[in-house]
Order: C-alpha cells, then structure tokens, then sequence
C-alpha cells in the first residue's frame, strides 16, 4: 500500500507536520509513506496516479492554501484531473498556521473540495477535541488536521500534540485504505 503525502512549508513547521503524517502512515501494516514537496517542482504524477491514498497539506496563508500548493493544484488538471487518474482512492489533509485559529479550516475546506473534484473519498478525524495541550486535536477540528507554530524554531515547533494528531490521521489513512482493499476470492 503506498500513501504520498503532497505538501508546502514556506519555513518548515507545515513540514514537520507531513513527516509525522507519514510517521503515522508507517505505523500500519505493510503500508509505505512518500513524502512530496510541491516546492521541489518535480511532481511525480505517475507515481501519485500509483497511491492508494494522497494526503494534502499546507500552510494557512492568507487564510488558505499557499500559491505553491494552489499551484499544484492547478497542475494536475491535465496529468491527472482529465484522466480521473485518482478517482476513488482515499483523500486527506493538514494545515498549520501560526495563530490559533488563524482562519486554517478554509484551508481544510480548500483541499476536501479539491479532493472531491478529482472524485477522492475524503477521511476526516475521528477524535473528540483534547482537553488540554498536550492532547491530541487540542485545536477541536475534524475535517483534518490542524496544527499552530509559533515563529520559532522547528524543533519546538509545531508541539508534540499536533504532531501526534498529525500521525494519527496519517494511521487512518493508511487503516481505511486497508479496510477496502478488495478481498482475494
Ligand atoms: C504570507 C503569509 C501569510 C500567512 N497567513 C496566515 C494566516 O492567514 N493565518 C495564520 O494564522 N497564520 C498565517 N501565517 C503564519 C503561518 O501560517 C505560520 O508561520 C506557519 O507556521 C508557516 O508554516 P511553514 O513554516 O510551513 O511555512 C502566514 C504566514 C505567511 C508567510
């Protein structure tokens, strides 16, 4: 099973986050987790028309996606879009932003309904909103999942908790393409 996960970081926290989200992936069964940075300019379209799942994911520019990932977007019209090449497989995303809220659920809703019209299934989040700070989904979301950095240093930045929700959606993911893979007759 392979999961890409396709992802912008102007300044590498929204790229902490696509690494636990492929973390999380690797945790199932058989399940191998690519990671593609849209900034590398090669996308690799052959080898996302392959995936079982694509995971999306941004920062919170402006209130939506970057103009590097809404680039992307717009890319895969004619390698991908005119060809239904990823029609049907699993979709999912993350966003990150520096304020709490900062406005990243347009982001969400940005990459769902990007998902929708290639024809992907969109997975959400199945968690209840954590309590505390150091709880997965501190910042109460389901679409996808949302982390906050401070300007600061990567290493610190986003938190463990929303690394951790990261991983987990990265983990559903790759469980809900395992539960509809067809069984041998
Ligand atoms: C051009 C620009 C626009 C931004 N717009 C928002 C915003 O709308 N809401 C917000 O909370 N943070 C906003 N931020 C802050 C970033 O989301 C935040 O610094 C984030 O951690 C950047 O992730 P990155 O390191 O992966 O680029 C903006 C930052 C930049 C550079």
């Amino acid at each position: 099973m392979l999961v890409c996960i396709v992802y912008d970081s102007g300044h590498g926290h929204t790229q902490k986050q696509a690494e636990a989200v492929a973390e999380g992936v690797r945790r199932a069964a058989g399940a191998e987790a690519q990671l593609i940075a849209v900034a590398d300019g090669n996308i690799p379209w052959d080898r996302l028309a392959e995936s079982d799942a694509i995971v999306f994911g941004s920062p919170t520019y402006n209130g939506t996606v970057s103009a590097r990932l809404k680039k992307f977007m717009e890319d895969s019209t004619h390698p991908t879009w005119v060809r239904q090449t990823w029609r049907n497989k699993i979709a999912a995303g993350f966003t990150n932003s520096g304020a709490q809220h900062g406005d990243k659920l347009n982001s969400l809703i940005t990459l769902a309904l990007f998902a929708a019209q290639h024809g992907m299934v969109w997975v959400g989040l199945d968690l209840f909103p954590g309590n505390s700070p150091e709880e997965p989904n501190r910042i109460g979301g389901w679409l996808g999942a949302m982390a906050q950095s401070d300007d600061v240093s990567t290493e610190i930045s986003p938190i463990a908790s929303d690394l951790e929700t990261a991983a987990y959606l990265g983990l559903r993911v790759a469980e809900t393409v395992a539960r509809l893979q067809p069984v041998a007759a």
